[in-house]
This record gives C-alpha cells, sequence and structure tokens, in this order.
C-alpha cells in the first residue's frame, strides 16, 4: 500500500494487513464466544504480544467489555471494533475501470455482493462492450467516468482493470475528479499525490518471490 509521498498516519501498514487477517480469523466463530490473544497468535501463527501490540493501537475504538481478564477478547466486540477501524462497517462504493477478463472476475466475485463492498459502475472505452450488461451491471463508455463521479453516489474506492499503457493515464483521471483510493492490477506502480491510497497487485512479482521462496525451501 503506498500513498503519494509521504506518511499520513503513524500505523504501519503491515499492522493493517494483519488486523484483515484477525476479520478471518474471527469469522469462523461464534460472535459470544472469546478468544485470548494467545490462542489467537496459534491459529495464525503469530505472537499473543504482536497481537496485543497491534490491537492497543485501537484501543479507542474497542470501548467497554474488551478484553476480559482470563476470558480474551469477545469476538462481537473484536470483530465489530476491526470492522470500524477498516471502514467496512459502512458501505463503500466501488467502480471497475476495464471491463476485460479481469474486470469480468471481479465483478462476479462474492465479496463485493456483501454490505460493505458495493460496484455501482463498470467503464470501458470499448465500444462493442459499451451498453452490455455484466453481473446485472451495464458497461458504461469511458466517455461517461467524469460526468458519472461528478453526478452518481459518492466514489470510495476506484479499481484498474485496464492495460498497463494507459493506467497511469485513467489514475490521474480519477484522482483529478476526486477518487481517493484507487486498487491497481496493471503491472506498473502508480504514481498518486500524497492524499490518495494506492494497492498495486502485482501478480507477475508475487510469483517471481514465489519462486525464490520455492528454491529456499526445497
Ligand atoms: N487477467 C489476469 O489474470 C490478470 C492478472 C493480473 C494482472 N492483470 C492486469 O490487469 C489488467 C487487465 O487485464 P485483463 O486480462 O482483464 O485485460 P483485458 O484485455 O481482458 O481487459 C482490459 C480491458 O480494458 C479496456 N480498456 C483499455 N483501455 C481503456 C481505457 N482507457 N479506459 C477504459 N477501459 C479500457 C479494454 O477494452 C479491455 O476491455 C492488465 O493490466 C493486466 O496486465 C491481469
Amino acid at each position: 500500500m503506498s500513498q503519494g509521498n509521504g506518511t499520513k498516519d503513524k500505523i504501519s501498514p503491515r499492522v493493517i494487513e494483519r488486523l484483515t487477517k484477525y476479520l478471518r480469523c474471527l469469522e469462523s466463530m461464534s460472535p459470544d464466544d472469546y478468544i485470548s490473544s494467545e490462542e489467537m497468535a496459534e491459529r495464525m501463527g503469530l505472537t499473543a504480544a504482536q497481537i496485543r501490540k497491534d490491537l492497543s493501537n485501537f484501543i479507542s475504538e474497542f470501548g467497554e467489555g474488551f478484553g476480559v481478564r482470563g476470558k480474551g477478547y469477545q469476538v462481537r466486540i473484536l470483530y465489530s471494533g476491526i470492522e470500524r477501524i477498516l471502514g467496512v462497517h459502512k458501505t463503500n462504493n466501488i467502480i471497475i475501470i476495464g471491463a476485460g477478463r479481469l474486470g469480468s472476475a471481479l465483478l462476479s466475485e462474492p465479496e463485493f455482493t456483501k454490505e460493505s463492498f458495493n460496484v455501482i459502475g463498470i467503464f470501458d472505452s470499448a465500444e462493442h462492450k459499451v451498453g452490455r450488461e455484466m453481473s446485472g451491471l451495464k458497461i458504461r463508455n469511458i466517455s461517461e467516468l467524469d460526468y458519472f463521479l461528478e453526478t452518481k453516489d459518492r466514489v470510495d474506492i476506484a479499481i484498474l482493470t485496464v492495460p498497463k499503457a494507459v493506467a497511469q493515464e485513467m489514475a490521474d483521471k480519477l484522482v483529478s475528479a476526486g477518487v481517493k483510493s484507487l486498487l491497481n492490477f496493471a503491472p506498473l506502480k502508480i504514481k498518486v499525490p500524497e492524499n490518495v491510497v494506492v494497492a498495486n497487485i502485482d501478480l507477475y512479482a508475487k510469483l517471481q518471490e514465489l519462486n525464490y521462496w520455492k528454491e529456499k525451501v526445497l
């Protein structure tokens, strides 16, 4: 995860990444259960101290009743607190730029039917795709993007699934129209101003990393 030039927040991206994993860990538990940091640590291959340290950054988000001596954290309180920290307790509107193979696969992803993430538009530049329906949404012409951003609901996140050659240009367009968060799948590092966050997902780079580690464990 990167943002323009500076860091707005003292919280490390690693902490936020672990919070998303804590949510996954808690998902399989009953909300009335309690879990200790030791038990969570064991399930997740972390240390209890790490978990306590991560959560202590946000202690005010959890409020009363968080952490009962001898029992641990109540799953309901921990889960909803982390959801609030991550901002997924409310609906986040998403648009997808590029209705190709990846854009189409993401649009049909069941996570996007959850309340926290809601795809409200998908755009493409290919005339033959514009107007077609994809997972219940009409593909819009990219030329309508500015008008859409001015007139429709707030857009919280834009996902870029366009070719590398146009990804930076599309990111600039989104940023100048006021979009503050980008998830980029094109294999290049998108540059954004300081007040914008971007997560670049480079699958090929991940494969290269994995290949390195594979050699080490053999
Ligand atoms: N398919 C994958 O598994 C995969 C995996 C990782 C990364 N990627 C990357 O994701 C991006 C998309 O991959 P894909 O396989 O879906 O490609 P694709 O060719 O199937 O789709 C790209 C879509 O973007 C559209 N497009 C091109 N220029 C545009 C513009 N200016 N505005 C709006 N739409 C535009 C094209 O018409 C096309 O529909 C690429 O950068 C690719 O390298 C793809």
